[in-house]
């Protein structure tokens, strides 16, 4: 029987620079959700093999160093996988690490372990291995669990432009930032909205220097009624918050018609596990 396991969208709703490691790494402080849509990974036994297909398939040769091979290999296991590649690449909602994280979850129910040291896959292979609410810290291996977040209706938007990780990173003016507020516990969007008003994502400013469309796709989002919009990660990938499906819906209808990536879906419940 096939294994087919959800690899969710990761949105960084808030991301916070902290320092930087002598290693170069820098610390964050992240409240990170997972969106109601994403990739999703099919496994079968057999030899180590990978298949892509999807909307955006075309941009991700399959190689060697696919983040869906380099879990299998950490785990040490074999399988034969599938991957349906929904979400733009290197767009800043973690497609790659939550693709990682799925196959070492897939390996799992097919008696696999778990391998340590899952981070170094991805900064974010941990926290889209936990695939529910928490605030992350360190370089990304540190992961705390939170409380379920209210699955507000959200729209997400990439201009289609590619964003190097390192050179925004590289680009950031200042990096001891101060961490995260207390984080509550959220009942709606009226409280999740004020608290993220209250919050940055630090590398908005050097993204939006690197590819200044990305203060479009924001402007727009905000036209469109979003009650918060925002850049996920290290970008381009940004997204809005509204206060009903309906709204969301029509939103992403309206932003496609700039030639951009939308999709209209909710924070997400987190995964049921099997
Ligand atoms: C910025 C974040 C925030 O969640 O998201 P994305 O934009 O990738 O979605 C992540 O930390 C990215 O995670 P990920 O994309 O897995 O990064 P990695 O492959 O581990 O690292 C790519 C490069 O980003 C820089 N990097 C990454 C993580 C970190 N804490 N500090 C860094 O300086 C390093 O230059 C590293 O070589
Ligand atoms: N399965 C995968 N899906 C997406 N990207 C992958 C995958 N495997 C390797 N990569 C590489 O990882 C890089 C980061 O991609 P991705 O995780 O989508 O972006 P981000 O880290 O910005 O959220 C890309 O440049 C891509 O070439």
């Amino acid at each position: 029987m096939p294994i087919v396991q959800a690899a969710p969208a990761k949105l960084n709703l808030a991301l916070h620079v902290t320092g930087r490691r002598a290693d170069g790494y820098h610390l964050l402080d992240s409240l990170v959700a997972f969106a109601g849509m994403g990739d999703v990974v099919v496994l079968e036994p057999g030899p180590l093999s990978l298949r892509i297909e999807g909307p955006f398939a075309a941009g991700l040769p399959v190689s060697d160093d696919n983040l869906c091979l380099r879990a299998a290999r950490l785990a040490g296991a074999a399988a034969a996988i599938r991957l349906t590649k929904n979400l733009p690449v290197a767009s800043g909602i973690g497609g790659g690490s939550a693709d990682a994280a799925a196959v070492l979850r897939g390996l799992a129910r097919m008696g696999h372990a778990l391998p340590a040291e899952t981070e170094r896959l991805g900064a974010d292979v941990p926290v889209c291995l936990a695939s529910r609410p928490a605030r992350m810290q360190g370089v990304g291996e540190i992961v705390t669990p939170l409380d379920p977040l209210p699955q507000v209706p959200l729209v997400l938007v990439n201009p289609g432009v590619g964003v190097s990780t390192p050179q925004v990173f590289a680009a950031m003016e200042r990096r001891d930032n101060p961490g995260l507020p207390p984080i509550p516990r959220f009942a709606g969007l009226a409280d999740l909205g004020g608290w993220l008003a209250q919050t940055r994502n630090d590398l908005e400013p050097a993204a939006l220097a690197i590819a200044p469309v990305i203060g479009q796709v924001l402007d727009a989002l905000r036209a469109t009624g979003a009650a918060f919009a925002r850049m996920s990660g290290s970008g381009a990938t940004c997204f809005g918050l509204y206060d009903s499906a309906d709204r969301a819906r029509i939103a992403s209808s309206a932003l496609k018609q700039h030639g951009w990536w939308a999709a209209a879906t909710e924070l997400a419940p987190p995964l049921t596990p099997g």
